[in-house]
């Protein structure tokens, strides 16, 4: 489905076969620059499989730069990388794994010019399934997904949220083993994100992984099992929600580890709102 290039040529990760059975994701010193200045910055990302693990950060952190290279839309700078045991920069690995993989990624990626049952349609043929599995599962999440009443319309005329909503219908298709969501909530209204996230919630328990960024820290705690937090392309922590909470809330360990200063941020703008 993507195109891959393969950077590792001097691959230190093991081979497939030692790797644990249990990381859904494993990277080592995972790196990408921009015209030379650094976005992710040498990050070691472990996953287990069966976790709803939340990967957050301020704006411009380096989380879509991170999921891109996880899932072979971007090649990193310098790394390595193991999705479900495999060598994601190896191409005949990487075929391998990516038939496992739902991705719903940062720009959406959709083909204006189909329907939404079109698109479900032709994202099910590339998956290889069988047409009476595109057309039941199809039906079924577009009901699911409140996207049943548009299905003249092409994505093409499609809302924000709409164009969400078909994106993580095409990832969910397939019954992927690992599902990487690039602000999967972000423009979806709230029944639907209720009726997502009941979803999803299901989908990790039965044994399936979700690896999320979102900057909605509600959700977050809601859903997640494991968090790891990206700064200026740092991995700064990652650990079980409950360790970093803390026993207080996300929003407050998030704020501490991202280095934001909370109190401050009230004081400033004072000519805002006052007579001019
Ligand atoms: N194609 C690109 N060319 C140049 N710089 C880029 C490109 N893509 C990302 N960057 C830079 O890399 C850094 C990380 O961007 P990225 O989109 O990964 O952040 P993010 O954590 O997903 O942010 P946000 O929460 O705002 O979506 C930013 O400084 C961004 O400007």
């Amino acid at each position: 489905m993507f195109s891959v290039t393969s950077v590792a040529k001097n691959s230190t990760l093991p081979p497939n076969e030692n790797t644990p059975m249990t990381l859904a994701v494993e990277t080592r010193q995972l790196a990408r620059d921009f015209d030379g200045v650094r976005a992710v910055d040498c990050i070691d990302l472990r996953v287990e499989r069966g976790t709803f693990y939340g990967f957050l950060g301020p704006n411009g952190a380096g989380k879509s730069t991170t999921i891109k290279m996880l899932t072979g839309l971007l090649a990193p700078s310098a790394g390595e990388i193991r999705v479900l045991g495999r060598d994601i920069l190896d191409p005949g690995e990487a075929i391998e794994v990516k038939r496992k993989l739902g991705v719903v990624p940062e720009n959406l990626a959709l083909f204006d010019n189909l329907t939404a049952r079109e698109y479900l349609t032709f994202v099910g043929r590339m998956y290889l399934l069988p047409r009476e599995t595109i057309r039941a599962r199809a039906d079924e999440l577009l009901t699911l997904l409140d996207l049943n009443a548009d299905d003249k319309k092409i994505a093409l005329e499609y809302s924000h949220g709409m164009r969400k909503k078909l994106a993580l219908a095409a990832a969910l298709l397939p019954n992927p083993d690992l599902l990487f969501l690039d602000e999967p909530f972000e423009g979806v209204d709230a029944v639907t994100s209720r009726v997502v996230r009941d979803v999803l919630a299901g989908y990790v328990a039965r044994g399936a992984t979700v690896f999320l960024t979102s900057h909605v820290l509600d959700l977050v705690e809601k859903l997640c099992t494991h968090v790891g937090v990206i700064v200026r392309g740092k991995l700064v922590e990652q650990a079980s929600l409950d360790a970093i909470r803390q026993g207080g809330s996300l929003e407050a360990s998030f704020l501490r580890v991202a280095g934001a200063d909370a109190e401050g941020t009230g004081a400033k703008l004072d000519w805002l709102g006052a007579a001019s």
